[in-house]
């Protein structure tokens, strides 16, 4: 599913305002209960025990290093530099899992589906840190070895120690050029940490612009700024980057990049002024607002697939400006929620339903269909994501964005415009849909890149706009806007 979020992709962050991502409904987020402190522990590294344990929640039970690791640090009253090399160590090792797990079953000898899961998490710790930071070999081994050794025995440590002083021999380009596959694309996901069916589905959606894949990669292999939104009615751009001290952002006029620190502490996210929001989400919602309708906005809008509701907290601000209301629409309760909270105040009215069928009256003047997907344009702010994706998540996802878009059309009135838009430039996500409902319904694709206006270098693609985070430094966003033909 797309995202948002630290969240980003899909709207909404983790401010107190309580977004969440897409996406992760049903997943044991949680840090789990604080154990008794093991006094074996105590002495070891925290800021890396607390990477570990991180490591090792993502493998056992499927969580998100990001919703993991904020608990973990409270909990054990990490902060500072600690917890930046905490994040850093527990996000980059989740990020490059692929290419470290290549390089740690080369040097023990062994596929890394025969080394103990607590033994893996301790190595990919520690190879990170050799192959991707700046850490002393000698510091990355002995803390990694001191972890195996507490929670395993001596002869484990041993196991760790020597696996780690092989990987050190070489450095990660020396890696890469040993174990890389031949084909460029092949070689270049390795070497940037990317299963290559991912690569190669950015390859698709970049066409003719392929030779900019090695930008993509890296951008998409680097943690991303925190892009705050200042909801309109609420506080300025402007105001909001001089309270937090942030940049106003460059093409959204409701950004502000965040260098660092915690955006939940920040007053204003704190008091529902602001939230953390991907630009390009930003960008999305306010396209929809931009689109050119047939026939006067009566201010009747509706966000389709509206969990956690980064969006329909913009999109709810924006109508009511108008005087307008917006329906936002949810079928997984607790993210209903979510947009709940998030909307609080808002002329905005959510609806537990199916977006297919959700039991609304038509009629409506501009739609947002923010699909489901595969989230592959917000890898950034997901650690691990890359990973789990498969190549068979994608059809099931195509059919029901297909039917969304479809329901989407159903309830518009002859005039109005819907905007379809997803987390992932998967050619199969984004034209393929658009171009099924040009083909099946009496829609018109609207020129999209004039509802982005002022965003450079949005390609020759002759369906809908697609952001990159090379190019724009936001989410891999694709929208395309389709306009219901007259009566
Ligand atoms: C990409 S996210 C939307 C992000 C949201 N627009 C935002 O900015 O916060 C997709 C959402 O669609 C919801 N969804 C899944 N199946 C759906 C369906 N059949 N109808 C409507 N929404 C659905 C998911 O639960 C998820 O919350």
């Amino acid at each position: 599913m797309s995202d948002n979020g630290g969240s980003q992709g899909g709207g909404g962050g983790r401010g107190r305002r309580g977004t969440n991502r897409p996406g992760q409904q049903g997943r044991n987020t949680r840090p789990r209960q604080a154990r008794r402190p093991d006094p074996a522990l105590a002495s070891l590294d925290q800021p890396r025990l607390a990477a570990r344990d991180v490591l090792r929640a993502v493998r056992e039970r499927d969580a998100y290093a990001n919703l993991v690791l904020p608990g973990l640090l409270r909990e054990r009253r990490i902060d500072g530099r600690d917890a930046a090399l905490a994040t850093e160590l527990a996000y980059g090792a989740a990020r490059a899992q692929g290419l470290l797990d290549a390089v740690i079953a080369h040097a023990a000898g062994r596929p890394v589906e025969e080394i103990d899961g607590p033994l893996l998490d301790v190595l990919r710790l520690g190879s990170y840190q050799l192959l991707r930071t700046r850490v002393a070999p000698h510091a990355a081994v002995a803390t990694s070895v001191d972890i195996a050794r507490a929670e395993s025995g001596p002869g484990k440590a041993g196991f760790v120690n020597a696996v780690l002083r092989r990987v050190s021999e070489r450095s990660q380009q020396e890696w890469i050029d040993a174990l890389a596959p031949s084909d460029p694309v092949g070689r270049l996901a390795f070497g940037y940490a990317h299963p290559t069916w991912i690569a190669q589905a950015f390859a698709d959606a970049l066409g003719p612009d392929a030779g900019e894949l090695e930008a993509l990669l890296e951008a998409d292999d680097t943690r991303p700024t925190v892009h705050l939104v200042a909801r309109p009615g609420e506080i300025s751009a402007e105001e909001l980057s001089l309270i937090t001290g942030g940049d106003i952002g460059r093409y959204s006029p409701y950004a502000v990049y965040l260098d660092s620190g915690d955006p939940g502490s920040l007053e204003p996210v704190r008091e529902g002024l602001a939230a953390v929001q991907d630009e390009g989400s930003q960008l999305v919602a306010r396209a929809l607002t931009l689109a050119e309708l047939e026939g006067p906005d009566g201010g009747r809008w509706l966000d389709l697939c509206a969990g956690p509701g980064g969006k329909a907290a913009l999109l709810g601000a924006l109508v009511g400006i108008e005087g307008g209301r917006l329906d936002a629409v949810e079928p997984v309760e607790h993210r209903a929620d979510l947009v709940r909270k998030t909307t609080r105040e808002l002329p905005v009215d959510v609806h537990v339903a199916d977006g297919r069928d959700p039991g609304l009256a038509g009629g409506y003047d501009r739609i947002l269909v923010d699909a489901p997907c595969t989230g592959l344009g917000a890898l950034r702010r997901r650690p691990e994501s890359r990973w789990r994706r498969t190549p068979s998540d994608v059809a099931g996802l195509v059919t029901l964005q297909r039917e969304l878009l479809a329901s989407a059309i159903g309830l518009l009135r002859p005039g109005g415009v819907v905007l379809y838009s997803t987390c992932s430039p998967h050619l199969s996500e984004t034209t393929a849909v658009v171009a099924d409902a040009v083909r099946r319904f009496e829609v018109e694709e609207l020129d999209t890149g004039r509802y982005v206006p002022d965003v450079p270098n949005l390609g020759g693609g002759s369906v809908g706009v697609q952001l990159w985070p090379h190019r724009h430094g936001t989410d891999a966003m694709f929208l395309a806007a389709l306009r219901k033909r007259g009566d």
